[in-house]
């Protein structure tokens, strides 16, 4: 089958850093992407110039979500997967009206916006699943199952994702498989010192960052696998274990 004939691999988040990876290496191997982003980036463009299909929308309100669906519904009538990496990460504020205002938030892009786009493009995934396996994968966090308390909106929404990808898993077997990836210290933000990450870093077996090349290469373990459903991958360098 062509890459013209494959049907397309949805990323979210594609803009920048892992989701960015992810496109990118999910187009080194011949599968057509949409690409969704929320910032403009010249990252973007470099992937609508690989032949990336670009969709932007915001995932704050659930006008978002719809949107995409209907954009993407106008790209494609299949889908091999949805990869589901948009998220926002930041501390809970100790303003209670601004912990208020993040819940709102959190909530919608981590846990209302992979519902919507799930339910609304199922029949998608369905309709490639007559001619090869076809999976959802949500990229949560190993903080969903062992939380960090002064990130608790952001592990509560990724735990609830955790909870959703499971329903999902049930309700679409057996054309469509739904995993979740579990990252632990994959790619520090600028804004993380030198103590943040050593602190992190004394934490993970391995000692490392493992970097979005080792993200890419667990989800290529859940595509690649027609026996995988409902389970979760860690991809942290051994950190779950000393958390
Ligand atoms: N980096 C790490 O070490 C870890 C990452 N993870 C998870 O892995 C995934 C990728 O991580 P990483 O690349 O670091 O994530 P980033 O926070 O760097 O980027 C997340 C993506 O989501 C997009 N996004 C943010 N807010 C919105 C919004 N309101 N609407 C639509 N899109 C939005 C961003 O676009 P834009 O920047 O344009 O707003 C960006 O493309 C995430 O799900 C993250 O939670 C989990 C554990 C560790
Ligand atoms: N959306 C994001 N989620 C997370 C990020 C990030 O940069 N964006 N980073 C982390 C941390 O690096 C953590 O894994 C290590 O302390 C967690 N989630």
């Amino acid at each position: 089958m062509s890459t013209h004939d494959k049907p397309p691999i949805l990323v979210t988040g594609a803009g920048r850093r892992v989701g960015l990876h992810i496109a990118q290496r999910l187009l080194d191997d011949g599968h057509p992407v949409i690409a969704h982003y929320h910032r403009p980036s010249e990252a973007i463009e470099a992937l609508v110039a690989r032949g990336a299909i670009p969709i932007q929308a915001a995932f704050d309100r659930a006008e978002g979500a719809h949107a995409l669906v209907a954009a993407v519904r106008g790209q494609a009538v299949s889908l091999r997967a949805i990869v589901h990496n948009a998220s926002a990460f930041t501390p809970t504020p100790t303003d209670m009206d601004a912990a208020d205002a993040m819940f709102e938030h959190f909530f919608s892009i981590h846990m209302r916006t992979p519902y919507l786009i799930n339910n609304g493009l199922i029949d998608l995934l369905r309709a490639a699943a007559a001619v090869t396996p076809t999976d959802i994968v949500h990229i949560t966090d190993i903080f969903a199952v062992s939380p960090n308390p002064a990130f608790d909106i952001y592990c509560a929404t990724k735990a609830g994702l955790e909870n959703l990808s499971r329903s999902f898993a049930m309700r679409y077997a057996p054309q469509v498989k739904v995993n979740t990836l579990q990252p632990g210290p994959i790619l520090f933000k600028d804004s993380h010192t030198e103590a943040m990450r050593q602190r992190v870093l004394a934490e993970t077996p391995l000692g490392r960052e493992g970097g979005p090349e080792a993200v890419y290469r667990a989800l290529r373990a859940l595509l690649d696998n027609d026996y995988l459903t409902g389970t979760a991958i860690q991809v942290d360098g051994g950190r779950h274990l000393t958390r």
